[in-house]
């Protein structure tokens, strides 16, 4: 049979970074098709060359046994080709339905009605009208993948498209797969969750350095198997956490309500939450459910009227921005990587200097450059973040790496207080495990870690307790592990506590 893709020798070089080098690849017809591969293998580079985003140095193409070199987006959708990012290409201040016409034909009204039709078909709803910047990074990621299958493409890249998913939402997205599959489109899938590529991958390309190292059906392996393939090594195993006595509550909030003031947001309702020194508290629920809000004024981006209700070291803090709060010894991680974690287009050493200013990097005002790189360069090897060095734009790093880059940054401040939203994000299993480990070893040593995540088997091996986050409202809090994952899954439906009395 002919394969619906033909690449051959594709070599791509950024500077001395090989990111791809002699690929072939070959993706049949009715295929569903998984690139794997750690941080940093060349997996989305691939995929740019592929969907015309950049060009290739060497080697050559075939669509359907033409030979095809699309040089732009438009040229690849032309040819049928769609492709999600792993970094949102949305609009913020355009609706939903306005960024969806920036590349779909047809009027609004009728775009808002697909948006709908689709997203209840296909358990990716979410509402046309509202203002992007109002989403929560699951939310974008449905308009995303509503955009393209709006263009019914006979091949679909989705570049991590599960990371910010629900489990019941990962299910529903592979039916939706299986059944684009079923009627002739076939799949690009990049995704570091092993066990979801066996589930739904046919075939495997396995990708390390930049370089093909393995073509395998994944279904006749298992998910261990997989990771050695990758990682060409064995997993580092979990930290098991010390019998110590929680100390001081280090973050509390009491009787927090909060009204957003964005039409499209969520209201917030967290009776009580407290963080205390040795130990780590997760908050699971769906992406969506004010995780946002309540990151916002966890860490002073948004401020309260009052400062009562959030506490931090027993001094309120609500009206404090987050450079107030981070003088505390209070340090954060927002969900949002490329947005607020860092600035793409300035390098490593000054994005580290963003946070970490106050570690003797600037000095009577003026900045201490070499400090300055000794600290990027020993949160580079510390937590493998692999760039070519401190003076690398952020912008041009592999998500993954960016990711262990500003999970690394905050570790190494030694806050009190740490509040990581999404730790592992895009991150490769290798190195997932390695920042779990890092977690565990901080609240050994008595910091109190706030962890928001939608992976429950990140916070079940991580966590002391737990809260659950549904429609703004908080649970209480419930102990690990005498909790069970279904016990959890009720609280993230509504279907325990105060939202299943109302
Ligand atoms: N625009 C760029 N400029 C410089 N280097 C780049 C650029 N894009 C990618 N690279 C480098 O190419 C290599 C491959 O990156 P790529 O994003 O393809 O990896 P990946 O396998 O998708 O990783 P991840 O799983 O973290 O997303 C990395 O070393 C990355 O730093």
């Amino acid at each position: 049979m002919q394969p619906l893709l033909r690449l051959r020798g594709v070599s791509k070089t950024y500077g001395q970074v090989a990111a791809n080098a002699a690929i072939d690849l070959d993706v049949m017809p009715n295929s569903i098709h998984a690139i794997l591969g750690e941080n940093g293998a060349g997996k989305s580079t691939l995929m740019k060359l592929i969907y015309g985003v950049e060009t290739a140095d060497e080697g050559s193409m075939e669509w359907n046994g033409q030979p095809v070199r699309p040089g732009s987006a438009a040229e690849a959708r032309a040819l049928g080709i769609g492709m999600v990012f792993q970094h949102f290409s949305l609009f913020e201040t355009l609706t939903v339905v306005e960024n969806i016409a920036l590349v779909v034909p047809g009027r609004k009204a009728a775009i808002a009605a697909r948006v709908r039709e689709l997203g209840a078909r296909y358990g990716l709803e979410v509402n046309p009208a509202a203002l992007v910047h109002s989403l929560s990074v699951g939310e974008r990621q449905r308009v995303e993948i509503l955009r393209c299958l709006m263009l019914e493409p006979r091949l679909l890249i989705l570049d991590e498209p599960t990371s910010v998913l629900a489990p019941q939402n990962v299910e529903l997205l592979f039916q939706t797969l299986r059944r684009l599959r079923d009627s002739g489109v076939s799949i690009l899938f990049i995704s570091h969750k092993l066990e979801e590529i066996r589930a739904l991958c046919d075939r495997a390309t396995i990708l390390r350095g930049g370089r093909v190292t393995g073509e395998v059906d994944p279904r006749d392996h298992s998910a261990h198997a997989l990771a050695t393939l990758m990682i060409g090594r064995a997993m580092p195993q979990p930290l098991p956490a010390e019998p110590i006595a929680p100390g001081n509550a280090l973050l509390e909030i009491t009787g927090l309500t909060c009204v957003p003031e964005d039409p499209f947001g969520v209201t917030l309702s967290v009776p009580s939450l407290q963080v205390r020194a040795g130990e780590i508290v997760g908050i699971a629920g769906v992406s969506g459910n004010g995780q946002r809000e309540l990151a916002a004024l966890i860490s002073g981006e948004d401020r309260l009227p009052l400062g009562d209700a959030i506490r931090i070291k027993a001094r309120p803090v609500g009206r404090m921005g987050t450079s107030a709060r981070r003088k505390l010894g209070f340090a954060f991680v927002p969900e949002d990587r490329l947005g607020r974690g860092a600035v793409p287009d300035m390098s490593l050493a000054d994005n580290t200097l963003l946070t970490a200013h106050r570690r003797g990097l600037v000095r009577h005002g003026l900045i201490d450059r070499r400090r300055e790189a000794a600290f990027t360069k020993s949160c580079m090897t510390d937590f493998d973040v692999r760039a070519s060095g401190p003076e690398a734009e952020a912008g041009s790093l592999s998500g993954g790496n960016l990711q262990k880059f500003i999970m690394g940054r905050e570790i190494m401040l030694e806050p009190d207080l740490l509040f990581v939203a999404q730790p592992t994000w895009g991150v490769d299993i290798g190195a997932a495990a390695q920042i779990r480990r890092r977690l565990a070893a901080m609240r050994n040593a008595g910091k109190a870690i706030l962890v928001i995540s939608e992976e429950l088997e990140e916070l079940f091996e991580i966590c002391d307790r737990l809260h659950v986050l549904h429609h703004g409202h908080l649970s209480p809090s419930l102990p690990l592990p005498e909790t069970s994952a279904e016990e959890i899954g009720e609280w993230m439906i509504g279907a325990r506590g105060a939202n299943h009395a109302a």
